[in-house]
Parts: structure tokens; sequence; C-alpha cells
């Protein structure tokens, strides 16, 4: 048997030979950190570390030690979120942040975001970052190279004014039934709570509706559950994107899963039930277009099987390199429009109807418009009404710009240097590091915003031609960049979508 001694020797001696690995790492980062010549925060953890995303809510306490807790504020995803461009107004507009996992320039320059936005070629995103988007198979968002050409080819089709038109009756609906549903409540105070998920109600019904061919009333919430099914398709979604980050863990390390067998198996159970959900719409999808019925449904999964059997067609007459989607590839692509199209627009309803019920000047201004183009209480159609909602679509974009919920990107090197021009000196990058462009800094920072950079105020983006008298949204101000929805090649595909789906539900 073992003695106490003994046990505290075994104990010990991985734990030491780890912390002399990681500082041995943070000491090589170290060094090659300072030949970029930048600023530098050194810190113990790096945001990506997984045993730290499960963890760090218990180190807080940290924080206030003095001269050591300094760096918990960039220990999580949205410090950039926090902090905005405040950071750099001490470090300046681009800064190092080094850790034993690894050496990550901060950018708030930009003209050097765009740049490293635009040239996915050179500037790609890092595995490491988005590889947990893959759990149901790679997909646009995360893959790079000739593989997101192929990608983005197939995907780009589904997003189409046809879609457009079903966003906006489906959020017609979904719109007209939450006010139904609030209208009929004897208590009609609405907590903040409430505005929350009745933003996530209609976003997922809308993207169920647009994206997948699911439609749901407002009040019947997520119920629905298709024959062969124990949970609506809405449903299952809501659990995986509530549960990510265990889904994740699970999927990829199953030996986890003997820590909580219940947790475990019910996380796998709502997985599985997810895939065969979009199985069977695939399969249903490639039936009609095979039978010759395709071009009939609107919906991003019909279009993105329509161009998926196009592409192999092409191959086959012409005996190309693969172009097409494979099953495990549409599977991924359909997983991450869930991830992508759905928190995100949920959240810029979420801050957008707090914003707009506190500043009634704002809403005087966006209710002019509203009463000019929905005349009569009408339902005008999308061609007529969403050109003419400037305003309304002002309101996307100012929230977007303080409370976006993508707040940075990471793009790195991989195996080959590149040389970045920063702060009039061009400056070679070495392999492996990541150059991450700060949104919510480049989004606030009043050299380019003003000095009312962190108000929100929708009406700083409206233009007005002067020769047609037309109002449209203007580009942001010189010398500044919008990159909510991302920006060059990789921009967001479902930019319009969400504008659509967010004008109506202001409407
Ligand atoms: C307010 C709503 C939205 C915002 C602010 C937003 C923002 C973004 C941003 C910033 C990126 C680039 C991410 C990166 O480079 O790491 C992105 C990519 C993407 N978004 Fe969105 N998005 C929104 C809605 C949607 C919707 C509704 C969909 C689909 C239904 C969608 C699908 C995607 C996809 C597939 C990508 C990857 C594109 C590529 O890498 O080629 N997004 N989005």
């Amino acid at each position: 048997m073992l003695s106490i001694n003994n046990l505290v020797v075994v104990t010990c001696i991985p734990i030491v030979c780890w912390t002399l690995l990681r500082t041995y790492k943070l000491i090589v980062n170290y060094f090659t950190a300072r030949k970029l010549g930048f600023p530098i925060i050194v810190v113990p953890v790096y945001r990506d570390d997984w045993w730290w995303l499960v963890t760090f809510a218990r180190f807080n306490w940290i924080r206030h030690i003095p001269a050591v807790g300094y760096w918990l504020p960039r220990r999580g995803h949205a410090w950039t979120l926090q902090d905005r461009y405040l950071p750099h107004r001490k470090h300046g507009d681009a800064f190092t942040i080094v850790s034993p996992t690894r050496v990550e320039v901060i950018i708030n320059d930009p003209a050097v975001g765009v740049e490293v936005q635009s040239h996915y070629k050179a500037w790609q995103k890092p595995g490491s970052r988005y590889e947990v988007f893959d759990l149901f198979g790679t997909n646009v968002l995360s893959v790079n190279g000739e593989d997101w050409q192929r990608h983005r080819k197939i995907i780009n089709p589904a997003f189409r004014e046809q879609n457009y038109k079903l966003v906006w009756a489906e959020s017609i609906k979904q719109a007209g039934q939450m006010l139904d549903t609030i209208g009929r409540q004897l208590d009609m105070s609405i907590t903040l709570l409430d505005v929350r998920n009745h933003c996530v109600i209609i976003a997922m019904h809308v993207l169920s509706a647009a994206g997948f061919g699911h439609a749901h009333d407002f009040d019947g919430g997520f119920r629905g559950v298709s024959a062969g099914h124990t949970r609506s398709l809405a449903d299952t979604l809501m659990y995986l994107l509530s549960n990510l980050l265990w889904t994740v863990l699970y999927m990829k390390y199953n030996w986890l899963g003997y820590g909580n067998p219940t947790r475990y198996n019910e996380v796998m159970g709502v997985s599985n039930e997810f895939r065969q959900y979009m199985k069977e719409i695939v399969a249903y999808h490639r039936a009609t277009t095979q039978a010759g019925g395709g071009g009939q449904s609107a919906d991003i999964v019909s279009a993105l099987v329509e161009a998926d059997e196009a592409a192999k067609r092409e191959e086959k007459a012409s005996s190309l390199r693969p172009m097409h989607l494979t099953d495990q590839e549409l599977l991924g692509n359909l997983f991450v429009f869930n991830l992508a199209g759905f928190e995100t627009t949920a959240n810029a309803l979420t801050y957008t109807i707090p914003l707009l019920a506190a500043n009634t000047a704002v809403q005087d201004w966006v209710g002019e418009e509203v009463d000019a183009v929905y005349k009569d209480g009408e339902q005008p159609d999308y061609e007529d009404a969403f050109p003419s909602s400037v305003r309304v679509q002002a309101l996307m974009y100012e929230t977007l710009r303080l409370w976006g919920p993508i707040t940075d990107a990471p793009r790195w090197t991989s195996s080959e240097a590149q040389i970045l021009r920063i702060q009039g000196r061009e400056v070679l990058i070495p392999p492996n590091t990541y150059v991450t462009t700060n949104f919510s800094g480049i989004h606030s920072d009043p050299r380019w915003w003003g000095s009312d950079s962190l108000t929100w105020r929708p009406q700083r983006w409206i233009e007005l031609d002067l020769t047609t008298g037309k109002k449209s949204i203007a580009a942001p101000p010189d010398g500044a960049a919008y990159m909510a929805w991302s920006i060059g090649p990789r921009v967001c595909p479902g930019h319009k979508f969400s504008q659509v789906e967010s004008s109506l539900s202001f409407r």
C-alpha cells in the first residue's frame, strides 16, 4: 500500500511537470512576442484552454489580489466587449497577449482589421478556435482555403431574395402572434427575462420555418413533435445550444460521461435526435430534387440540397474534382446555420428592445417611419417595405455596433509567417500566431465614432441623398470600419436574413 508521503509525491509529480512545461512554453512565447515589438501582457492561461473554460467561474476571487489578478478580465471570451477600446488607449492599437498556449496580437486599427478579415487565404481561421463548430461535420464557418470555397459556393444560393420573403412572412406572423399573446396577459408588466424569452422564440421559429421548413406558432412554444421523435426540432436545437459546452465536451471526450452519466445520456440522446431530424430533412429535399421537383421551397435546406445535387451533376458531366458537399458536411453546415443564425439574431433583438424602451426620442423617430410604411396597419410586401425601413434597419446596425454578439475574430498565420503593415511599419508575424481583430474596440473608439461613441444613437446611420431625397444606411465615418457581420469574402451570409427578421420584429 502507498504511504501518505508516497501518495503526495505521486500526485505532485504530474502537477509539477505540467507547471514546469507551461512555464517553459510561456518563456518561449514571451521571447517570440518580444520580436514583434508591440506592448506585451503576460497571462498564465489562455481563453481557449478547455480546462479553464470549464473551471474559470470558480477563480473570480483572483481578480482581487493586487498585482496578481490583473489578467483575469482577459480570461473569458467576452473581454473585448467589456473593455472595448480602453486597453488600446493604454497599450496602443496593437498589443500582444502572451500565455503558455498562445501568442495573440490584438488589433484595434480598422484598416489592419479589414486587411486580416478580408485576406482569407493568408489569414486563416484557427482550427483550435473553430473546431468546436465541427460537432456534426466540417462546415463553411470552420474550414479554410479551397475547402471553404467549395462550401461557400454551395451555401451561397441558399441566401436569396426568395428566402428573405419567407423570413419576412414568418417574422410578420411571429411578431403579430407575440403581440396577441402579450395582449391577452392580465398583468401587462414585462421583465427583461420575458423580453429575452420572447426574442428567443421569435428567432428560433423564424429560423426553423425559413431555414428548415418547420413552422411553429408563437404561443405553441417549442411543441410540435414530428412522428418518430420525442422533441420538436426547435426544442432539440434549444437544448443543444443551451448546453453547447457539455455537448462539445461529451462528443469529443466520451469518457467525461462517467462523471455524470444522466447528463451525458441526455446530451447524447438529444444530439442523435438533432442528427436524425437533419437527415430526414435532407433526404426529403434530395428525393424531391432528384424527382425534378426542386425550386418549389424557399427555405435554406432545400436550396442547399439543390445546389449540392447540381454540383454532383456538374462533376459527373465534366469529371472535375469533387465540388459537392458530403452528407457529413451538409449536416455540419445545417448545424452551423442554426448556431450562427439563432443566438446572434436573438441577442440583437434582446438588446434592441430595452434600448428602444429607454429612448422615447428614438421610439418616436422610428415610429414615424413605421407609420409611413405600415399605413392603416396593412401588411406591406417585402419588396416595398424592407428597402423603405431604413430607420428600423439603423436600429440593428447601432445595436450591433455596441452590443454585437461576435466581439472579436481571430485569424492565424498557420504554418507560414505573414507580413502585416501596422502603425506605419511592416511586421513579420511568425507561424502559429493569432491576430485577433477587436470588433468591440474598433466599433466604439471615439477617434472614429465621435465623443458619443458609447451612446446608442441609431440616427447616426442615416444618410440622405440630396439629389434623389432618398435615405439609406450610411457608411461608417471616415477612418472607421464596421464589421458586425464581418467583412470581405467571409462576410456573414446571414446578414440580410437577420436584418429582414429584426425589421419586422420592430414594426
Ligand atoms: C445579428 C445576426 C448575425 C450576426 C451579428 C452575425 C455575425 C457574423 C460574423 C461576425 C461572422 C464572421 C465570424 C468569423 O469570422 O469568425 C459570421 C459568419 C457566419 N454567419 Fe453570421 N451573423 C448573424 C446572423 C446569421 C444568420 C441568420 C445566419 C444563417 C442563417 C448566419 C450564418 C453565418 C455563417 C454560415 C457564417 C460563416 C461564413 C464563412 O465563414 O464563410 N449568420 N456571422
